[in-house]
């Protein structure tokens, strides 16, 4: 469904994670708005799979730039490039993620500083190298894929929890600092969304099934259910929407 929101024609679009998940469907949607997307994934199969399932069905094919966001001299240096590619930066969304169990007993200071790497630091460091292309262009929109997670109790999952409310305080902190410069900085908390990788790991049919039970929608969430909400707050249909959170759950909390 192309043109939902005019401004995001033509626009630069830098997606973190955009290799599978929550992520491809991004990338997918906002190329099918007509963005100029760029996404930085480790995952380089499914990554160049995706790419070559949107050949010919958008007008500007997504760049792949392979890099690992635990790098930040390799982020950094994707944000110069990516912006290059695209001719500015005007959207970013910060969407990687790894969202492993870890028993309380055993988390050992490495595995907690490499968890952060994966699921908070690149936010705030992609943030910061994004600003100057979003000055340049007048303003920006910046998405932070955040989790209900952490407001779930959930025992087996200190860490990510931990990252995954870190983002909101760091949401509101960018948007107090970058609200001047035009730019505007949301989180976005999705609920159970039934991606490849839940399915094979976490969520089995029980669990999807007591997933459900709980919310209000009595249905899976899907990928796609996440691209609408992202594609708003990156818009100009949301311009003077900052430093807020956005709960996609199909009605769990
Ligand atoms: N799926 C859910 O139910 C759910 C629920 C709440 C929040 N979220 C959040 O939504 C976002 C997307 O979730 P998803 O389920 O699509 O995740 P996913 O694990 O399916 O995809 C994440 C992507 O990030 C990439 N990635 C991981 N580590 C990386 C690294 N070091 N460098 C570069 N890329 C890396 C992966 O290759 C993958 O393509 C995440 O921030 C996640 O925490 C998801």
């Amino acid at each position: 469904m192309a043109g939902r929101y005019p401004d995001l024609a033509g626009k630069g679009v830098l997606i973190t994670g955009g290799g599978s998940g929550i992520g491809a469907a991004l990338v997918a949607g906002f190329s099918a708005e007509g963005a100029r997307v760029a996404f930085l994934d480790i995952a380089e199969a499914e990554s160049r799979e995706l790419v070559a399932s949107l050949d010919g069905k958008v007008e500007h094919l997504p760049v792949y730039m392979k890099t690992d966001l635990r790098d930040i001299d390799a982020l950094r240096a994707a944000v110069t490039h990516a912006a290059a590619a695209l001719g500015g930066i005007g959207v970013l969304v910060n969407n990687a993620a790894r969202d492993d169990r870890h028993d309380f007993e055993s988390v050992e200071p490495d595995y907690w500083d490499e968890n952060h790497a994966v699921n908070l630091r690149h936010h705030f460091f992609a943030a910061q190298a994004v600003a100057p292309h979003m000055r340049a262009g007048g303003g920006g929109a910046i998405v932070g894929f955040s989790s209900i997670a952490y407001l779930l109790n959930m025992g087996e999952l200190p860490a990510y929890a931990t990252a995954k409310a870190g983002i909101v305080g760091l949401t509101k902190s960018l948007a107090g600092r970058l609200g001047p410069d035009n730019i505007r900085v949301n989180a976005i908390l999705p609920g159970m969304v039934l991606t490849e990788r839940q399915k094979r790991l976490w969520v089995d049919g029980d669990a999807a099934a007591e997933g459900i039970a709980r919310q209000c929608l009595k249905r899976s969430l899907l990928a796609e259910d996440m691209v609408g909400p992202c594609l708003f707050l990156a818009s100009d249909a949301s311009a003077a929407i900052t430093a807020q959170t956005l709960i996609v759950d199909g009605g769990m909390l």
